[in-house]
């Protein structure tokens, strides 16, 4: 690609030059038919504004506040495993940028490098995302291992049981590489059958029998908050704000795990409307324009978590990268609030968008 990178899809072109294709794929890669990677941003395509004029634009404030920790937009660092296959210094180059960038950066469990590396590199706000293992003793002393260490809410990602089947990892016998957090505590030296390797320590971790009353004993072993990750239906909503969670994550792991799951930014809604503003709603799953946050955001969403974006930032100028993806959605974000004349983010409604069902629902 010549010059400049002018956009996050332009960084995603970048990381693919940049990165071995096994590390490439599975970054970028999806579960199955990737029809659910695909829907993820197209979705958002056929979202339109409905933009109004002649507002005072001239400041725009784009700052919100999440579990209480104000950030200067609303854009967050999801969840996402092995930077190191990205970029050498791995999550500590992400939670570097995440600082400079003055948002919050959720730590994966499959990070490559350790929560003690991650919070002494670090000033930015720190949320730590946990898988539960078989062995609870194992994700008790992980999850005290972050609060010990200045992380501020658990994220517990509710739609892994199992791993879904992506078959970019399966053909390039993807292996797992070093997760130091785990040295210790779980071997991830996994016989993979000659497929994914990363599917075959799930399978083999993974308490497949995790569920709601679960939560309990997740709050028996933190003081944190806990935010849900993975629902995608009002049913599963209303079970998050019912059993006490201090708030939930609109996701479909960036379509890595059950396919013809649906686009996340058609589901937003429901799930919005179920929790009754009780607690917040994060949202992600293709965010790779300010205008698609917006979308979010008029849908209900709190705040936004990018995934594949940042990634493909580490991959290509290490924290640098990330710093300037981050930046190049808020700006996006900022003038895309301009240009739909919306100078707070109180001012953006659920009015200023069309989605595919206003338009069904106004042609019957
Ligand atoms: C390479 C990769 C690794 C991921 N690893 C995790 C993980 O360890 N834990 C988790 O909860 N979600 C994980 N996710 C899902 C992300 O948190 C997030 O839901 C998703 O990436 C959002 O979609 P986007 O990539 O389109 O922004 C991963 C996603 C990707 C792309
Ligand atoms: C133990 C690896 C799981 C990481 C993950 O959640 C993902 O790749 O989506």
């Amino acid at each position: 690609m010549a010059g400049e990178p002018v956009n996050v899809n332009e960084f995603e072109e970048l990381a693919r030059e940049a990165l071995p294709k096994m590390n490439y794929d599975y970054f970028r890669g999806g579960a199955e038919d990737q029809h659910t990677l695909r829907e993820n941003v197209a979705a958002f395509q056929r979202i339109t504004f409905r933009p109004r004029v002649l507002v005072d634009v001239s400041s725009i404030d784009m700052s919100t506040s999440i579990l209480g920790y104000k950030i200067p937009a609303p854009i967050v660092i999801a969840p996402t495993g092995m930077h190191e296959l990205a970029h050498p210094q791995g999550e500590v180059a992400t939670a570097r940028a995440a600082a400079a960038s003055n948002t919050i950066m959720v730590l994966s469990f499959s990070s490559s490098r350790t929560i003690e590396e991650v919070a002494s590199s670090s000033q930015a706000v720190r949320f730590y995302q946990l898988y539960v293992s078989k062995r609870r003793d194992i994700a008790a002393a992980l999850v005290q291992r972050a609060e010990r260490n200045g992380f501020k809410a658990i994220v517990l990602t509710a739609d892994t049981q199992r791993l879904g089947r992506r078959e970019l990892d399966i053909k390039n016998k993807m292996a797992v590489p070093p997760l130091r957090n785990l040295e210790g505590l779980i071997s991830t030296d996994v016989d993979s059958a000659g497929g994914s390797g990363i599917e075959a320590f799930v399978a083999q971790f993974k308490d497949s029998s995790l569920n709601w009353k679960d939560i309990e004993w997740l709050r028996s072993v933190t003081n944190l908050p806990i935010l849900i990750k993975g629902v995608l239906t009002a049913e599963d909503a209303r079970k998050a704000v019912e059993v006490g969670v201090e708030g939930v994550i609109v996701s479909n792991h960036g379509a890595r795990q059950l396919d013809y799951s649906p686009a996340t930014i058609t589901v937003l809604e429901e799930v919005v409307q179920a929790v009754k503003g009780k607690v917040p709603v994060i949202f992600d799953g293709g965010i790779r324009r300010g205008t698609d946050v917006f979308k979010a955001l008029a849908l209900g969403a709190k705040a936004v978590m990018v995934g594949r974006p940042v990634i493909y930032g580490l991959a290509t100028r290490g924290e640098a990268g990330v710093v300037r993806v981050m930046q190049m959605l808020k700006d996006e974000l900022e003038l895309t609030m301009a240009l739909a004349g919306c100078p707070t983010l109180k001012d953006i409604t659920r009015r200023h968008v069309t989605t595919e069902s206003d338009r069904l629902r106004s042609s019957l």
